[in-house]
């Protein structure tokens, strides 16, 4: 079943319920229909596929399938799993909570990650107090995922998803990312670690995650436990419950085309350039042997990846249909190169040590040679601002999202024209 299988019963307003297994949270999920929620971007008339022309716009429109009233979703919890493409989905939300002005739920002290490997707890998050309790916008930095405290810190309403993939890619991409983990840093090859894994993997480390079922370990579920059919299903059936929507990251343009589909939100924001991307020089190639054993290792990711691929492409059949996403993905990458061409020197990605500017130099870690971007001289100061965002690594641009949302500004009035739910939600992060 797609992951929207939690929706069990129709409602009177047409919405449907969720309720199954493991259910943390119980309201209707009606996506694409007017949110009872005040929200800062206005009611849109939505457009059809034919009406979205690449390279139109730079600013927020509700695109549906659909011609009826959507509404922008603002609030959204993204789980962040390692090694999935996620730190390119978290520079589309970085951009548009700050196009549009909103808030995140930050780690205490502008950190990069919500005390991961923890489980996560409301406190980790700049801001909360239990005696005042506050919804953040968008929650997006790693963590382990664990949804009664999520809970506590976003909307009844939050638009809840995640991105995964294949085992195998994450695997490889994982061995060489945490070289220096316990389990990985005595193993010359991955080849060697999957010889005899027990030799090198301790479950009780710190960091073991990094080297068995990191996805599975990412939603908050034992990476060790056996992969009996009875765990599985309820590990599936949990994940359903609580997330609207599971991406795939090597079909990143579907994903991101049903993603603006679900949120609401226009073509333009959900552009990207691929971050945190590997150099080929570090990437192994993988023998069908190989393969086997990190599938038969990373048995409960394999298990979560394959069943939420299906339902990615029911998904997609039920709500946009082959043909249209085509046409959409043709248009997202046509509005993507043509991006490329009016901001970066050069075609794409260039190795560290070609990035000119210091301020875009992506964070090098373990064995993985980390490529990054030049923006091209003399753009105006607008365009810019956009490109540079585009292709800011994670660490420096949730610095500067921080440093903005936390900054002193007592004699700063808000603007005006937002929405008062996010006027008093601004007020309350900026002490
Ligand atoms: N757009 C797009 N499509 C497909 N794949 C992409 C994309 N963007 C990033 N990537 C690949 O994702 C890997 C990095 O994942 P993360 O950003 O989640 O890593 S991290 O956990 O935040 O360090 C990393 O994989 P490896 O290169 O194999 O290491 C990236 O190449």
């Amino acid at each position: 079943m797609p992951p929207t299988s939690r929706k069990t019963g129709e409602h009177a307003s047409g919405c449907l319920q969720g309720g199954v297994v493991g259910l943390q949270r119980s309201f209707p999920l009606c996506m694409l229909l007017p949110s009872s929620e005040p929200s800062v971007l206005p009611v849109t008339e939505t457009a059809s596929v034919e009406e979205v022309t690449p390279g139109e716009g730079h600013q927020a429109r509700g695109v549906s399938s659909h011609r009826e009233k959507c509404e922008p979703k603002t609030d959204i919890v993204f789980l962040k799993v390692h090694k999935s493409a996620s730190s390119t989905v978290m520079n589309v939300l970085f951009r548009f909570g700050e196009t549009h002005n909103l808030t995140f739920a930050f780690p205490i002290g502008g950190g990069n990650q919500l005390s991961y490997p923890h489980h996560f707890f409301a406190r980790f998050v700049q801001g909360f107090s239990p005696r005042s309790p506050q919804r953040f916008n968008i929650l997006c930095h790693h963590m382990r995922f664990l949804q009664p405290e999520v809970q506590k810190v976003v909307s009844s309403s939050a638009v809840y998803f995640s991105i995964l993939r294949n085992p195998v890619q994450l695997m490889e991409s994982s061995f060489t990312y945490y070289k220096g983990a316990s389990a990985f840093s005595r193993a010359r090859s991955l080849e060697e670690f999957l010889s005899q894994p027990y030799h090198y993997y301790n479950p009780a480390k710190s960091d073991s995650h990094y080297a068995k079922n990191l996805m599975t370990f990412d939603f908050g579920f034992n990476p060790n436990g056996e992969a009996s059919a009875k765990r599985v299903q309820l590990m599936l059936k949990a994940i359903e419950a609580s997330f609207d929507l599971l991406l795939i990251s090597e079909y990143f343009d579907e994903s991101m085309v049903l993603l603006k589909e679900i949120l609401c939100w226009d073509l333009d924001s959900v552009v990207s350039f691929p971050l945190n991307i590997r150099d080929s020089s570090t990437k192994s190639p993988l023998s069908d042997t190989i393969v086997e054993k990190i599938k038969d290792w990373n048995r409960l990711d394999w298990e979560i990846y394959t069943y939420f691929n299906r339902t990615f492409w029911e998904r997609i059949d039920r709500d946009i249909g082959r043909e249209r996403m085509q046409r959409e993905v043709k248009a997202l990458r046509e509005r993507q190169a043509e991006l490329a061409r009016t901001c970066l020197q050069g075609t794409g990605s260039v190795a560290p040590k070609d990035i000119k500017d210091s301020s875009l130099q992506p964070l090098q870690h373990g064995n993985a040679k980390i490529l990054g971007y030049n923006i091209k001289q003399g753009l105006d100061k607008e365009m810019e601002h956009m490109c540079r965002r585009l292709v800011t690594p994670e660490l420096q641009y949730s610095s500067a999202l921080y440093k903005k949302q936390f900054a002193r500004k007592p004699h700063q009035p808000v603007p005006s024209q937002r929405g008062s739910a996010l006027r008093h939600k601004l007020e309350g992060t900026q002490n």
